[in-house]
């Protein structure tokens, strides 16, 4: 009798010390025994559930002591950081009871998501993520994502991104003469000084409205302005271990997730069914996953409101920033600014527009991005789970479960791939083709590369070109530089420049 009422209880201390001890500490062995080392494994809550929220609270605490670019991985990635100098690459650690495997070998990244990218998948979301992705490409796998993936790679193919020049020029005078409107407004006329990373936020809002929902910046503001309140509650989320069905307890916090999450989607929604009655025959993202080109790919409404969610967020975040980085780079680095200048004045003309035709002449300006997101990365790292068993480098045994932490950052920093100059700025390196595919990959790789990457381009390289074109800028002495992740890489005290309009 006593026996049947100890029964259960002996199967719940047996269940969590084989899931929280026995299969990671065999996890552990079996990697050391391949000569992987790394921090041991703590019992349930891992090594990184408070030391990465430590590492990271304290380097958010301070900042360079100047405008230089070496600190950029302690910065954005301490916990990489630290270890892989005591532990060397790769090397394994623990968030919560979950494996992570951290790789920064160019060669391993490339057959993770390229050549065995059969074996690797992304890793099941944070639920809190959902709020900023719903079911979206970037979280979907299997059938449904190859559909969706289709259809927006449609989407955004070089020749629509083309056809939407126009509007990323509009958008950009529309900015340029606000500017030009604050420099009226001032006693001396000449220069004003402003935080540029705002200003490119609104506008990639404005071009991805504009060019993916045929709406304008005041349409999705709204959505913007919700998104920017759950990506606050989203890092909050993420720098704790997940704990199974918290989400669903009503805290303070989740009910402020599930008030916005309800919000966005009901804007969303209505900005659907506006757009579904008159702009059917245009060239949006929006139109082709309304109707897309083939019968079998229809989308319902859930699905439809996902991807919009998806692509509001990432549209413009992520290409925000890498315009911020770029006028940083090039507010210090005046010698390039110059060489931009010229090159736009020769291939656009002078207080000429860029359009399409000069996209693929713009190769100093394109030098300069490359430059920039090998030193600030918007992503920062990506990560990977192995589906199944895999070998990787004919070597080492990965179980299938474990994650993989690719750490883009330190193989953009790396000096044994870039040379003793790794951590200057010097665009010069972009002149010719890489060699490795791997050792720069800030769009991703493989099946998942970024589907947004032509429109992200030919954006930065627009709005690049009419602003250098027009002004010249300096970096402000208020700018205080501390790179910090944010989901994203972003200037943490916002980035202050000094412009002045050219004669
Ligand atoms: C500088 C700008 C950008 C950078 C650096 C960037 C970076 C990335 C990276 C690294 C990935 C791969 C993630 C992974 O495989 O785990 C990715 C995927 C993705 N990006 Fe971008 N991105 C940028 C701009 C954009 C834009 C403008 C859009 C939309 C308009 C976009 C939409 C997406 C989507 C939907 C995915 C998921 C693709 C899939 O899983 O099939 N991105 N991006």
């Amino acid at each position: 009798m006593i026996f049947l009422f100890l029964l259960p209880l002996i199967l719940t201390i047996f269940t969590i010390l084989f899931k929280y001890i026995w299969i990671p500490l065999r996890i552990q062995l079996h990697f050391r025994q391949q000569g992987i080392r790394g921090p041991s494994y703590r019992p349930i809550f891992g090594n990184t559930a408070g030391i990465r929220r430590r590492m990271i609270a304290e380097v958010e605490s301070s900042h360079a002591a100047s405008f230089k670019h070496e600190g950029v991985v302690e910065r954005v990635m301490p916990h990489y950081y630290n270890w892989s100098k005591v532990y060397g690459d790769p090397f394994l650690y623990w968030f919560g009871s979950q494996v992570m495997l951290a790789v920064s070998d160019p060669d391993m990244i490339k057959e993770i998501l390229v050549s065995k990218s059969g074996s690797f998948g992304k890793i099941r979301f944070n639920p809190a993520l959902k709020a900023l992705f719903g079911e979206g490409l970037v979280g979907l796998e299997g059938e449904k994502w190859i559909v969706h993936r289709r259809i927006t790679t449609q989407a955004f193919n070089m020749e629509r991104v083309k056809e939407w020049v126009p509007e990323i020029v509009d958008s950009t005078l529309n900015m340029m003469n606000k500017w030009d409107a604050n420099i009226e407004a001032r006693r001396n006329k000449s220069e004003f000084e402003f935080d540029v990373h705002k200003e490119f936020h609104q506008l990639s809002a404005d071009i991805i409205s504009r060019t993916a929902f045929g709406s304008n910046f005041s349409e999705g503001k709204q959505i913007f302005e919700l998104q920017e309140q759950q990506v606050a509650l989203v890092l909050q989320a993420l720098r704790n271990v997940y704990v199974p069905g918290l989400r669903f307890i009503p805290t303070k916090r989740n009910k402020t997730m599930w008030k916005l999450d309800k919000e966005t989607t009901e804007l969303v929604t209505k900005l659907i069914k506006k757009n579904k009655k008159t702009k059917l025959n245009s060239n949006t993202l929006l139109a082709t996953l309304i109707s897309p080109s083939k019968k079998d790919d229809m989308l319902d409404l859930k699905e439809i409101v996902d991807e919009c969610k998806t692509f509001y967020f990432a549209g413009k975040e992520t290409t925000a920033n890498l315009l911020t980085w770029a006028f940083l780079l090039l507010g210090l680095h005046q010698e390039w600014q110059n060489k931009a200048r010229e090159e736009v004045d020769r291939v656009c003309g002078q207080h000429a527009f860029p359009c399409s035709e000069n996209l693929a002449d713009l190769k100093i300006i394109t030098m300069i991005l490359n430059e920039t997101l090998r030193l600030y990365p918007p992503a920062v790292m990506m990560m990977r789970q192995a589906s199944e068993n895999v070998k990787l480098a004919g070597r080492l045994d990965v179980p299938a479960g474990t994650q993989l932490f690719l750490a883009m950052t330190a193989v953009h920093h790396d000096v044994r791939i870039w040379g003793e100059d790794a951590n200057v700025f010097n665009p010069m390196r972009f002149l010719e083709p890489r060699n490795h595919l791997a050792s720069f990959f800030p769009f991703g790789l493989g099946p998942r590369v970024c589907v947004g990457q032509n429109l992200a381009i030919v954006e930065a390289k627009i709005a690049l070109a009419m602003i250098v074109g027009r002004y010249s800028f300096v970096v402000s002495p208020s700018y205080v530089h501390a790179p910090m992740q944010s989901l994203t890489l972003q200037p943490q005290y916002g980035a202050q420049m000094i412009f002045s309009r050219r004669n």
